[in-house]
């Protein structure tokens, strides 16, 4: 069974769908990132399996739990930094962390807590939170996100407004406690690191989910493998055309697929007397495949 699994949701808010037939899941110590354009749904979504919002119909099983507006047993194994947590500007880290302890039975251990998201460093210490940086202050911010030992941690946008430093050393975070075990239910609107992090993706427009797909499995289905510069772009991509394998012409580039290995193509140029200028194995682009995709969903419409 998923550690989470959020089935046939519907939310409207009046009479527009903002969740319309929601279904996903949340594996153990998965990365999944919730990703689509503003006004999607990420955040009603997100906001719908913390508990923190009512939703018309469907079903929401956290840890074989139902969780509703009602009922939030299950959310003590759920941390989040949706509604982001008061930081109180003159107390420290471990102040902090104490306070947010406070009602729970059986809170994770400080020092080892501090340790796991970075807080404990000389940076920290008895600095008061007034004087943290975007960065510290969003590693305080999961931290107090674990401090009920969770087993999923939801992150809106946790990477808004930090510097690429910041963001780097969020992502090693996240993805040494999803190797503890801790699966992550992420939206970011930065793509390019979020490919860098998640294990499986969710893509949500219009308030439907459009697909679900394993990171490896998104890219699988993304045709360009190849980008090649040649001396006549046009004549390679008639010769790529007749062996039947698929090429376009991008950007003053061919994106050649469909072939069963780069030497094909290769030969295939080369015996046309095509001279090759540079060659690149195309790697997955998260941002590509899902402005294409969020166009076909919308002109299907
Ligand atoms: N409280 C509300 N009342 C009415 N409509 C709402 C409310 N909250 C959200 N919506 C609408 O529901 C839809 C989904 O909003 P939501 O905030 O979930 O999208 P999102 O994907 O998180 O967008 P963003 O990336 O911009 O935060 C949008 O059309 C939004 O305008």
């Amino acid at each position: 069974m998923a550690l989470l699994e959020v089935k046939n949701v519907n939310k409207k808010y009046g009479n527009r769908a903002a969740m319309d037939n929601v279904s996903f899941n949340v594996e153990a110590g998965r990365i999944v990132g919730l990703i689509g354009p503003n006004g999607a749904g990420k955040s009603t979504t997100m906001r719908a399996i913390t508990g923190l919002m009512s939703y018309t119909s469907g079903h929401i099983l956290f840890d074989g739990q139902s969780v509703t507006f009602n009922n939030h047993s299950a959310l003590d194994k759920i941390g989040n930094l949706i509604e982001y947590p008061a930081i109180y500007p003159n107390l420290t880290a471990l102040e902090h962390l104490k306070l947010y302890a406070m009602d729970t039975k059986n809170p994770a251990d400080f020092k080892t807590l501090m340790k796991k998201t970075q807080i404990d460093g000389d940076n920290f210490g008895k600095r008061k939170a007034k004087n943290f940086s975007l960065g510290m202050k969003q590693r305080l911010g999961i931290a107090i996100a674990l401090i009920r030992n969770p087993k999923l941690v939801i992150l809106d946008e946790p990477m808004n407004g930090l510097d690429p430093q910041s963001v780097h050393d969020l992502r090693e975070l996240i993805r040494s406690l999803a190797d503890g075990g801790v699966a992550f239910l992420i939206s970011s609107h930065l793509l390019d690191e979020l490919q860098k992090l998640v294990d499986d993706v969710v893509i949500i427009n219009h308030g439907k989910i459009i697909q679900t797909a394993t990171m490896e499995m998104f890219f699988s289905q993304d045709q360009v493998r190849w980008t090649l510069l040649t001396n006549d772009n046009e004549r390679a991509l008639q010769i790529i055309q007749e062996q039947d394998w698929q090429a376009s012409v991008d950007n003053g580039q061919l994106q050649v697929s469909g072939a069963d290995n780069l030497q094909q193509v290769i030969t295939a140029i080369n015996a046309a007397n095509i001279q090759i200028e540079s060659l690149n194995t195309a790697s997955g682009n998260l941002e590509k495949s899902l402005l294409d995709m969020l166009a076909a969903d919308n002109q299907g419409e």
